[in-house]
């Protein structure tokens, strides 16, 4: 039996497809009651680990739990975890409620099931067209009232924000949020990009080639940015050298022929510069965003402000965590939340 933690663990986890080692040695912990991304660049390994966790490919070696149990010994798996792949078919000539029947009576739960999830998800006037002739954003809409017919403690979404529109994002990331925070459950959602999941999670799992790059709370990640001054002074050179001699250490030029400052108020340096005598024709502060912070940690390849980023590291698990989609009628998210 499993132990109805709702705690997802990966443990030591690889897998190679011969000479490729799509996963390496992954580690990391997922606790209900909030929305954790996996992130990672395309290819990073992210729906290897994911069908891993669901019992559809086998570990080479390590571990990947739900509940204490691989996935195999879930007993009725539906009930604990729902899922939605990439590419997941549907029967093209059957309608969005037929669909959501047969697996109702696959996992032992009543019809009524099926209208009741066309509701929440938005397809509620769709539910007798054929899901051959739904949308992306349609179809991904009916994948997750799948994954949610079991009423299952956890729930994993791979790349769930493909192909919906904004505000099937902002419904998306409601629904997940209360399902995450008000009844405990525990949400997974990968992604490639960031900056599309930002506004749905709370953890972070960052991961590149395979490997851990960040693991912890979204809020401690964006408190690791750092903003910058760009500055267009007459001449660089002894702007630098000014600044510098004044303890401002993080100062570099830029390929145009400005001057960037990390570390600096905008009024510390058009001080220092008026002081030196050095005439300055504009500044520019610059927030560094999350999305490049992603970027620096996946390719190790940013190339900003001096002192930006914080030294990529990987991070323990939060304080308090163990160790361890138009065709036709055009639809929109917004059911009724439960
Ligand atoms: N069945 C397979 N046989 C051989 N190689 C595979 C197989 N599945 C995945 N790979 C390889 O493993 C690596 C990781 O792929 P995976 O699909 O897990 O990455 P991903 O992070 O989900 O990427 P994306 O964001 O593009 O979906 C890639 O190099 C991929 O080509």
């Amino acid at each position: 039996m499993h132990d109805g933690s709702g705690r997802i663990v990966v443990q030591n986890l690889s897998k190679q497809f011969g000479a490729v080692n799509a996963v390496q040695n992954l580690s990391f912990t997922v606790e209900p009651g909030s929305v954790t991304g996996f992130l990672g660049p395309n290819g990073a390994g992210k729906t290897t680990t994911l069908r891993m966790l669901l019992g559809l490919v086998t570990p080479t070696s390590g571990s990947a739990t739900i509940n204490g149990r691989p996935h195999a010994q879930l007993g009725n798996p539906a009930r604990v975890v729902g899922s939605v792949l990439e590419n997941e078919g549907f029967h093209p000539s059957r309608t969005a409620r037929n669909h959501l029947r047969v697996y109702a009576a696959a996992i032992g739960v009543p019809d009524r099931r099926a209208d009741e999830l066309l509701g929440l998800v938005g397809l509620g006037s769709a539910a007798d067209r054929k899901a051959g002739g739904f949308s992306l954003g349609m179809r991904q809409r009916l994948a997750l009232a799948t994954a949610l017919l079991g009423d299952p403690q956890v729930l994993v979404l791979d790349e769930p924000t493909n192909g919906l529109d904004p505000e099937g994002i902002l419904w998306l990331r409601n629904f997940l949020r209360s399902y995450a925070r008000e009844q405990r459950r525990t949400v997974l959602v990968s992604s490639h990009l960031l900056n599309e999941v930002e506004q749905l999670i709370d953890q972070v799992v960052i991961i590149s080639q395979g490997v851990t790059r960040y693991y912890g709370p979204l809020e401690q990640l964006r408190k690791g940015q750092q903003s910058r001054v760009l500055v267009q002074p007459a001449d660089p050179g002894a702007l630098v050298k000014a600044l510098q001699e004044n303890g401002i250490q993080q100062v570099s030029p830029t390929p145009d022929g400005r001057v960037a400052v990390a570390g600096s108020s905008v009024q510390q340096i058009g001080d220092l510069a008026a002081k030196a005598g050095i005439a300055v024709y504009g500044m520019q502060e610059e927030h560094a965003d999350l999305e490049r912070m992603f970027f620096q940690l996946t390719q190790g390849q940013y190339a900003g402000a001096p002192g930006f980023p914080p030294q990529p590291q990987y991070q323990g698990p939060p304080p308090g965590y163990p160790q361890q989609y138009q065709q036709g009628q055009q639809q929109h998210w917004g059911g009724p939340q439960r």
